[in-house]
């Protein structure tokens, strides 16, 4: 469990993360998801006693982190994967991780296998690395002492799609062991799909939190995509009930509920196809949220640059 309590972290005068309280429960994958700039890597900074708070607290299983003993084996932590000594190799930095935390050699092999890097690639020096490498090593190195919490900035930063895949199964798979993960975005995408709760942070505060469901529910105008075998009888039917209808690829947009859709479906018995809240609730959401901590204007469609 991480708890953070009404953290404050001032730079001088400015204010970079301002009384913020949230907590991350075991067997669940937070997501941190706030714009550039927002105070995320100041609030893990903080979470792992590089950077000391201005007022405020953070504990990770009760304690603070300075006073972990051997924190490697209870907190893995990823938050510069170019931290590392430039001319070591993969192999050598987890070697040396290993080592400081009293781990048999045995199990750097066997988190460059769970990470996916070669026997060629963990021989490379870490100033050759592309980032998507170094990010999987950084992952590695968090993991080695098998930690039962995950603190990660950015660990999708530079992976490719299946790379992002593969690290939402690992970060799924260890939640669903026990574990607690903290994961920071500013790509609403990248967490979505893996995120149990979302804490969402603008300007140094928090701004939302809560499961997907949560931060949607009470939210009107979000609107159903749907999509049928008769798509012009659906649509008529569906402006006859007096509903907006508009298309959208091969189906429609409609200013309803999934619900209200399927009923007026059902009741002329009209096969659908597909039937989903329409997209963008969530990114909307996240958008607006954040609207007044954005660098770029926001309308009603989206990012105006
Ligand atoms: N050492 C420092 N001295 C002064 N200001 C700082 C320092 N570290 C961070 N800041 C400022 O604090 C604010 C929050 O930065 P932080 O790195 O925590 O944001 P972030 O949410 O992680 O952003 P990003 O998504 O761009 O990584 C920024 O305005 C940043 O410039």
């Amino acid at each position: 469990m991480i708890r953070v309590s009404s953290l404050t972290k001032q730079y001088g005068d400015f204010t970079a993360v301002k009384d913020v309280t949230f907590t991350c429960r075991p067997g669940r994958v937070t997501g941190f998801l706030g714009p550039n700039g927002a105070g995320k890597t100041t609030t893990m900074r903080v979470m792992v006693g590089l950077t000391p708070a201005t007022a405020g607290e953070v504990t990770i299983g009760g304690h603070h982190y300075r006073d972990i003993p051997n924190p490697g084996r209870h907190v893995g932590v990823l938050l510069d994967a170019s931290a590392q000594h430039a001319g070591r190799t993969g192999r050598e930095i987890l070697a040396l991780g290993a080592k400081q935390m009293g781990l048999p050699a045995g199990r750097v092999d066997e988190m460059l296998d769970l990470v996916s890097l070669s026997d060629t690639e963990s021989s490379r020096r870490l100033r050759n690395y592309s980032l998507g490498m170094r990010q999987r090593l950084g992952i590695a190195h968090a993991l080695l002492g098998d930690p039962s919490v995950l603190i990660l900035d950015e660990p999708a930063n530079g992976l490719d799609p299946a790379g992002i895949r593969w690290m939402r199964g690992l970060l799924k798979d260890y939640a669903d062991r026990g574990g607690t993960v903290l994961l920071s975005s500013h790509l609403l995408n990248e967490v979505e799909l893996v995120a149990d709760e979302m804490i969402l942070i603008g300007r140094g505060q928090i701004v939302a939190s809560g499961t997907k469901q949560e931060l949607l529910a009470g939210r009107s105008g979000g609107g159903t995509h749907v999509t049928a075998l008769d798509v012009a009888s659906l649509s008529s039917a569906l402006e006859s009930a007096g509903y907006t209808v508009s298309a959208a690829g091969d189906g429609l947009r409609v200013e309803a509920d999934p619900v209200q859709v399927g009923q007026v479906a059902a009741d002329k018995q009209i096969v659908l196809t597909d039937l989903r809240p329409a997209e963008g609730g969530l990114e909307n959401l996240f958008l607006e949220l954040t609207a007044d901590t954005q660098r770029e204007s926001i309308t009603s469609e989206g990012v105006a640059v």
